[in-house]
């Protein structure tokens, strides 16, 4: 059974007015299932349902918007109304104002309560992948952006970093054009196709060129960390700019517990490069959980296979990185060369969900079913729990 604790906040960020009457409750147990797009959890939780007031048959419900012009507010607008429509035969009115500053800084305080500094530190039940190539080109954002959307499907709660100073994709791939909203130092990442998304590119004019330094990526990323709402996340992953360097090194002293995950091209060459990536690993002290091919043979109508990029690059770097490793880093698969991966890319819809059926599509399954199976590894990992 639902209770008022459940139901909403107490202090400032509680309701204007307590539901009273069995009616009133219902609104807000109805209520209850809209979830903030942006922080995912219920509204009511949160504070930002300030008033529910029936009249005759017509309802109104006074929502509290983090923030001034929230980017969101048309979807919680229409959440809201279709919530609270199904229990009244008249109108529904929902009437957006904005938290108090004190409010805000409340609801900062109540998400951050129970929250380590960094949550992606030692101990983190997070699975986190650090998605890492040779060289650039290879398909690496396109690939880490499917990835975190097919997790999501599969109901694992996702996050992603864009980490790749030289292109920063990702938010293009996933046709995010939201900046990330603040409530008082917390930044909210957006979230596209279910995937909470963090890009330095959100910082910028997309025509400002950057030259980004190790000190300054360092930051940003230590602000991704501690700085962002992420909530509860089954999976982070973050994409590496190519080759290695600092945001590599950033990346295991920041995310102790990523594994690596190395993208190559079949060809001979990137397969050199790759494994060099993979050798990262000794440096960083990072496992490698598997090497993925990308851009590989390609089957024509006719049932012909085209191999643009040679063949056998994927397989070469999984022996090396085993032989190199002394531990089994398996080939999780295959990514065709596609243009329908290509084409999906360019508008912003991955592959993984929109086209499915694609070659690309289904080897992209065919590697997240392998990924989303991974248990969260509790083996050898110190819980954050203290005996009494
Ligand atoms: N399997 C594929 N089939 C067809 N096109 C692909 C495939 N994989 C990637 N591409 C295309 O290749 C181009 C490069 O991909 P992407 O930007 O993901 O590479 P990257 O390795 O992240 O590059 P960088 O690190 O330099 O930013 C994009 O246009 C993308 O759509």
């Amino acid at each position: 059974m639902t209770t008022t604790t459940d139901l909403y906040p107490s202090g400032i960020l509680g309701p204007d007015t307590v539901p009273a009457a069995p009616h009133e409750v219902a609104a807000w147990q109805a209520l209850a299932e809209v979830i903030d797009p942006e922080i995912r959890k219920p509204i009511t939780t949160l504070g930002m349902v300030s008033a529910v007031e029936f009249s005759a048959e017509d309802i109104t419900v006074d929502i509290r918007l983090t923030i001034d012009g929230c980017p969101m507010q048309d979807t919680i607008h229409a959440d809201v109304a279709a919530a609270v429509q199904p229990l009244v035969d008249g109108k529904v009115s929902v009437r957006l104002t904005t938290m108090t500053p004190e409010q805000r800084v409340a609801l900062q305080q109540h998400l951050t309560a129970s929250r380590p500094r960094n949550p992606f530190g030692e101990g983190t039940l997070t699975q986190i992948y650090a998605v890492a190539s040779g060289k650039g080109g290879v398909g690496k954002s396109t690939i880490t952006a499917n990835l975190a959307v097919g997790l999501a499907e599969r109901g694992l709660a996702v996050g992603l970093i864009d980490a790749d100073i030289h292109g920063f994709s990702i938010p293009g791939l996933l046709g995010i054009t939201a900046k990330p909203t603040k409530v008082e130092d917390l930044i909210m990442p957006p979230v596209a196709y279910g995937v909470k998304v963090m890009s330095i590119g959100m910082f910028l004019d997309s025509d400002q060129p950057v030259a980004w330094r190790g000190p300054m990526l360092h930051r940003a990323l230590e602000q991704f960390v501690t700085d962002v709402y992420w909530g509860d996340l089954d999976v982070l992953l973050i994409d590496l700019p190519p080759g290695t360097g600092d945001i590599a090194i950033s990346t295991s002293q920041l995310l102790p517990t990523a594994q690596l995950l190395v993208i190559t091209t079949p060809e001979h060459t990137a397969a050199q490069v790759a494994a060099r990536a993979g050798q990262l690993s000794t440096q960083t002290n990072q496992p490698v959980t598997g090497v993925i091919e990308n851009m590989g043979p390609m089957r024509l109508p006719d049932g012909s296979i085209v191999e643009v990029f040679g063949s056998g690059g994927g397989q070469a770097v999984s022996q090396r990185l085993t032989q190199v490793l002394g531990k089994d880093v398996p080939l999780l698969g295959s990514i065709p060369l596609d243009p329908v991966l290509r084409a999906d890319s360019e508008v912003g819809t991955p592959t993984v969900v929109t086209s499915a059926d694609a070659p690309a599509g289904q080897a992209l399954n065919t590697i997240v079913d392998q990924l989303a199976g991974t248990p969260r590894g509790l083996s050898g990992r110190k819980l954050p729990v203290t005996p009494k």
